[in-house]
């Protein structure tokens, strides 16, 4: 029995089972439907939503198996009851009062069904597509660590604002508060926590000292490696999570632009940028990575990172809902908007800066590819290691030119980038 099924109550599991059927059939991505549901339901406190939260993302996870054990009957419910009863681990006397007599049976005959006799995308709880790629860029040992990788949990993370404190100052003062975190492996600015505690009025996330930022994303302001005074653009800025790091990275001197297309996403960078101190930061919506806005820009920037919009399947330990979203179709589509955005981030890049081009994608269609295309057509920029530029700043990683990170071996969520120099 885990943790949170110790908290289980007939209320709880109607909540999960009402919420579970909302994510069935919603089109919005996992994460803001389990938000939407628990602002309408305020008298959950953090702990129920902890659990329920938790169990509705185990079904989203391992839907693949779990239908598998539900065999013709594939309802919310019963879905429900075997991720309780096959991987919670809970008994018949736990779930009493929640089943019925036929669904006792039917548990008995889900439980019995061997996984390991499966196929293995079944059991890895894979759409055949995505196991098929996987299949095709590792070997088979390697896909089957890299699948229970990705159906883990994410740990939370913060990253520490080097303008406001230190590291070292941050984790003293959560270690008192009793909460247990420690050191990241990588990232200098890393802070790893070991549960999952709400962090939003803490003192030192209201007062800018810390955010929220997976460490692999961390990494990635690393290898952009931004100086004091520089012109800098995050092409996809989104909500920020990089831009706040670059932006300290520059100790807030020189200007760094934070484009995106997505109003609704820059709108949440603002709070987040009121709180960090920094000064030195210009968001800028753009109607397209076309916009006359940015082409003044031309050739004037001394680094740009591209985080581009991609099928986010390095992140199904957050949102494991993805893999069940994406398509081929809609890979081909994302992969033609890549090389568009890298092509115009590259225009903007001076001779001698630096264009980084990443994505939290696994596919190679959207990370090695886009970035040959992308080498073939323009010459005067050259592929530089990026563990190379990692070890200079004092990060010991054995990535070779290309970062390539997975959860399986680093930890992190799954992120691809290349660093290429304008000559
Ligand atoms: C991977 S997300 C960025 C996440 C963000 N960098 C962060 O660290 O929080 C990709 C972003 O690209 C933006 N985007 C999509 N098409 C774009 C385009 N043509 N030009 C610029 N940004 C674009 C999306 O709105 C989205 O916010």
């Amino acid at each position: 029995m885990t943790a949170s099924s110790a908290r289980f109550s007939h209320a709880l599991f109607r909540h999960a089972e009402a919420l579970l059927s909302e994510l069935l059939c919603s089109v919005f991505p996992a994460d803001l439907v389990v938000s939407r549901y628990f602002r309408q339901h305020r008298e959950l406190g953090h702990a129920d939503r902890g659990f329920i939260a938790e169990t509705v993302f185990l079904v989203l996870r391992r839907k693949r198996s779990l239908s598998a054990r539900c065999a013709d009957e594939l309802t919310s419910r019963r879905l429900l009851l075997a991720v309780l009863a096959c991987l919670q681990g809970m008994n018949r006397r736990q779930l009493e009062g929640v089943l019925s007599e036929s669904e006792s049976k039917w548990l008995a005959q889900a439980k019995a069904v061997k996984i390991d006799e499966l196929p293995p995308a079944v059991r890895l709880d894979l759409p055949d597509w995505l196991y098929a790629e996987f299949m095709a860029q590792y070997a088979a040992d390697e896909v089957e660590r890299l699948a229970n990788g990705l159906n883990q949990p994410a740990p939370l993370d913060l990253r520490v604002n080097p303008l406001k404190t230190g590291r070292s100052e941050v984790l003293a003062r959560l270690l008192a508060d009793g909460l247990a975190a420690e050191a990241c492996r990588y990232s200098p600015l890393g802070i790893r926590l070991l549960g999952k505690p709400a962090l939003s009025k803490h003192p030192l996330f209201i007062d800018g000292s810390i955010e929220v930022q997976d460490e692999g994303s961390q990494l990635l302001g690393f290898l952009v490696q931004p100086r004091r005074g520089e012109m800098i653009a995050d092409f996809c800025a989104g909500a920020g999570g990089k831009t706040l790091l670059l932006g300290a990275l520059m100790r807030s001197q020189g200007r760094l632009y934070a484009f995106d297309v997505a109003e609704r996403r820059l709108a949440r960078l603002k709070p987040r940028l009121a709180r960090s101190g920094l000064s030195n930061v210009y968001p800028l919506q753009i109607e397209s990575e076309r916009d006359v806005k940015i082409r003044r820009l031309a050739g004037k920037l001394d680094r740009v990172l591209v985080d581009a919009p991609c099928s986010g399947l390095g992140t199904l330990r957050r949102n494991p809902d993805l893999k069940w979203r994406q398509m081929p179709a809609s890979v081909a589509e994302l992969c033609a908007k890549q090389a568009a955005i890298l092509a115009a981030a590259g225009s903007l890049v001076k001779v001698g800066g630096r264009l980084v081009y990443a994505t939290c994608s696994l596919l190679e269609a959207e990370n090695d590819a886009v970035v040959q295309a992308f080498l073939a057509q323009h010459p005067d920029f050259v592929p530089c290691s990026a563990q190379d530029i990692l070890a200079r700043q004092g990060i010991a990683i054995d990535v070779g030119e290309r970062l390539r990170l997975l959860p399986h071996q680093h930890g992190t969520d799954a992120f691809y980038a290349a660093v290429m120099d304008r000559r």
